[in-house]
This record gives C-alpha cells, sequence and structure tokens, in this order.
C-alpha cells in the first residue's frame, strides 16, 4: 500500500515522513485547518525536498484558477479536491489531481468507482478530524484504486490487508500536537502499512 502523511508544516516533518517511505506528502491549504500554511512557507519546505515523493496540495473551496496557481507556484505535483467541486472545476483544472469522496454512507463509495480516488469519513471541518470511517463498508468493493482516510493510525492501519487498498492517508493520527508530526509514530505507520 502506498502512503500518505497529511497536514506537514516543516521540512523536518517532510524528510522524517520521506526516510520512512512516505509515497506522499500534503499540505493544507484550507486558511480554517489548524494544519494550513501559507503557499510561500509550502515552496520553501517543497523546493528542498527529493524527487520521486508525490506533493499534494489540498483545497477546500477554491476555483480552479486559483489551485493552479498555487501549484505552480509551490511546485506542488497533486491538487487534492477536498471539497464537493462542480465537473466544470475539474475540466478547466490544468494541475493533475485527485478527488475525494466524503463518506457519508456506503453507497457515497462508489463515487468515481472507475478512477483513482481518496475516501475520507465525512466531517464538517473537511478532514483531519481523526474520524473513522466504517470499514465494513468497503467489504465486496473494488478498492484497488481507492486511497484510505480517516481516522487510521499506527495500529490500525495493519488491520487493512484483506481490502487490497492502493493507499492510505493519515494526519491526526500520527501527530503529537496539530500540525505536528510524531516522528515514532509516522514510521510506525509507513512500517506497519508495509
Ligand atoms: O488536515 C486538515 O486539517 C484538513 C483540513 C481540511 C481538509 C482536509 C484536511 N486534511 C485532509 C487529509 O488528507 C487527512 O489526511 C484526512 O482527512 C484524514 O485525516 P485524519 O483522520 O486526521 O487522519
Amino acid at each position: 500500500m502506498r502512503t500518505k502523511i497529511c497536514g506537514i508544516t516543516s521540512y523536518e516533518d517532510a524528510m522524517t515522513a520521506i526516510k520512512a517511505g512516505a509515497d506522499a506528502l500534503g499540505f493544507v491549504f484550507y486558511e480554517k485547518s489548524p494544519r494550513y500554511l501559507t503557499p510561500s512557507d509550502a515552496k520553501t519546505i517543497i523546493k528542498k525536498l527529493p524527487p520521486f515523493v508525490e506533493k499534494v496540495a489540498l483545497f477546500v473551496n477554491a476555483d480552479a484558477n486559483s489551485i493552479d496557481t498555487v501549484c505552480q507556484e509551490t511546485g506542488a505535483t497533486l491538487a487534492q479536491i477536498h471539497f464537493d467541486a462542480e465537473k466544470t472545476l475539474y475540466e478547466a483544472l490544468k494541475t493533475p489531481h485527485i478527488k475525494v469522496v466524503r463518506a457519508k454512507i456506503k453507497e457515497d463509495i462508489l463515487k468515481y468507482a472507475d478512477e483513482y480516488r481518496l475516501v475520507d469519513a465525512y466531517c464538517e471541518s473537511y478532514g483531519g478530524a481523526g474520524k473513522r470511517i466504517n470499514i465494513e463498508w468497503f467489504d465486496g468493493i473494488d478498492c484497488s484504486k481507492i486511497i484510505l482516510a480517516g481516522g487510521l493510525n499506527p495500529e490500525n492501519v495493519s488491520q487493512l490487508k484483506e481490502y487490497g487498498f492502493y493507499g492510505v492517508d493519515v494526519s491526526s493520527g500520527v501527530e503529537k500536537a496539530h500540525g505536528i508530526k510524531d516522528a515514532q509514530k509516522v514510521k510506525d505507520f509507513i512500517f506497519n502499512a508495509h
């Protein structure tokens, strides 16, 4: 399973995750998030990072032009659309992107079933709340294009093997405080996911 460590706000945390084997890092460009960082701060971090690691920019209620601009300015390689966007937004986007399904019920998971998507537990704050998604909802579903998020941590990530998810995404489950990662939890999470 691929791993993404989300809510990175420092170069040190980014490198801890990369050295532990993370495939992707998430940077939150949603001002109401406790993990928000400015595009300028993200650029400073991203430009020092090695290649072959996906730098993912997260957006909530942003338009296509501002998403493209932030990704271009910061060096982010993928946009994560963390809200229910209109089809026109996806059509207008120039940046490679991944859609997020904020699942309230099992049926939501089948949205975009034919493409890669991130499935997160629905929460009012949009993400990073540590809210667990009901894992039984994935029974009998092809999970090979799904990145699972929501309430994961170093302990429960090792219980997902039978589902065959493409990847897993974590934020609060590997933190010691909002926006600050716990190095040991990051290492354990990635080790256990593998
Ligand atoms: O992390 C945030 O603060 C955040 C805010 C707004 C939209 C998305 C946000 N994070 C999204 C993520 O990709 C998280 O990794 C995902 O929601 C899982 O979070 P957690 O349950 O804390 O592991």
